[in-house]
């Protein structure tokens, strides 16, 4: 059987003449959390949004649970894919329970399940309060919630952690890694190595539009703690180019 539930081919995004993404190559296996991680501007929102349907790649080809993504997401695939953004797309003047029941109506899924999502991501006190009240930290659990109305076999969060306390991610956190046991696929972008290092499975590094290494965090962490890291390249064209951009 094939475990493959994400596979990304030479992803190229061009905007006005700008190479956002310079042919992005990754597999992620069903049950895998798979972080993408790299500097500002290295291009892991854009490879998040064109694998939600929000942005159409300019070449490469995309697959997900076997299915090759032409144009936007096929409806049946839409509410197999829970997705959280970077920043917040809730409706602020509407309480936290009309935010998830205009979203459940809107994906014509069932609601019952967001009175039981608010109590678990500890939002069941403030259920009535406008989004508007709401810290970061509560607007991205909101923001979780939402993603998972539909019971999705795949999350795709776009730093789901930016910007919050410590302990706000860590609920966070744990949260991802509880969604993990229950056998979901995560794809996550974050800035930070440590919490690639506490989530994922497998890292690619991004920078520059392109996946320059794919690898367990372990591997990671323990050439930066021998104050060398260890790339094992996917591609080995831009080897200078990659060493000037790691040396800045
Ligand atoms: N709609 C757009 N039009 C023009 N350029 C864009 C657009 N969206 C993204 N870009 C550019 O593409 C590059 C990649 O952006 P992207 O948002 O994917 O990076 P990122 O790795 O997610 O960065 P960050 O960590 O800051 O969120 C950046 O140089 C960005 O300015």
């Amino acid at each position: 059987m094939n475990k493959k539930i994400i596979e990304i081919k030479n992803l190229t995004k061009i905007f006005s003449g700008f190479k956002a993404l310079n042919g992005i190559n990754l597999e992620v296996e069903k049950g895998e959390i798979v972080g993408l991680l790299g500097p500002n501007g290295a291009g892991k929102t854009t490879t998040l949004k064109i694998l939600m349907g929000l942005l159409k790649p300019t070449e490469g080809s995309i697959k997900i649970m076997g299915e090759k993504i032409k144009k936007q997401l096929p409806t049946w695939l839409k509410n197999k894919i829970g997705v959280v953004f970077e920043e917040s797309n809730l409706y602020l003047r509407l309480n936290a329970i009309d935010n998830l029941k205009l979203f459940a109506g809107i994906n014509n899924v069932n609601q019952s399940k967001i009175k039981e999502l608010l109590a678990e991501y500890h939002l069941e006190a403030a259920a009535k309060r406008e989004i508007r009240t709401f810290s970061k930290g509560m607007k991205k659990r909101l923001m979780i919630c939402r993603s998972l109305i539909a019971e999705p076999e795949i999350l795709i969060l776009d730093e789901a952690t930016g910007g919050l306390d410590p302990i706000s991610a860590e609920i966070i956190q744990q949260k991802v890694l509880a969604l993990k046991k229950q056998g979901k696929t995560v794809i996550l972008s974050t800035h930070y190595l440590e919490e690639a290092a506490h989530l994922c499975d497998r890292v690619a590094f991004i920078n520059q539009g392109q996946v320059i290494a794919v690898d367990k965090p372990a591997a990671f962490k323990k050439g930066l703690k021998a104050k060398f890291l260890e790339l094992n390249l996917t591609n080995e064209n831009n080897l200078e180019k990659i060493i000037d951009d790691l040396n800045n």
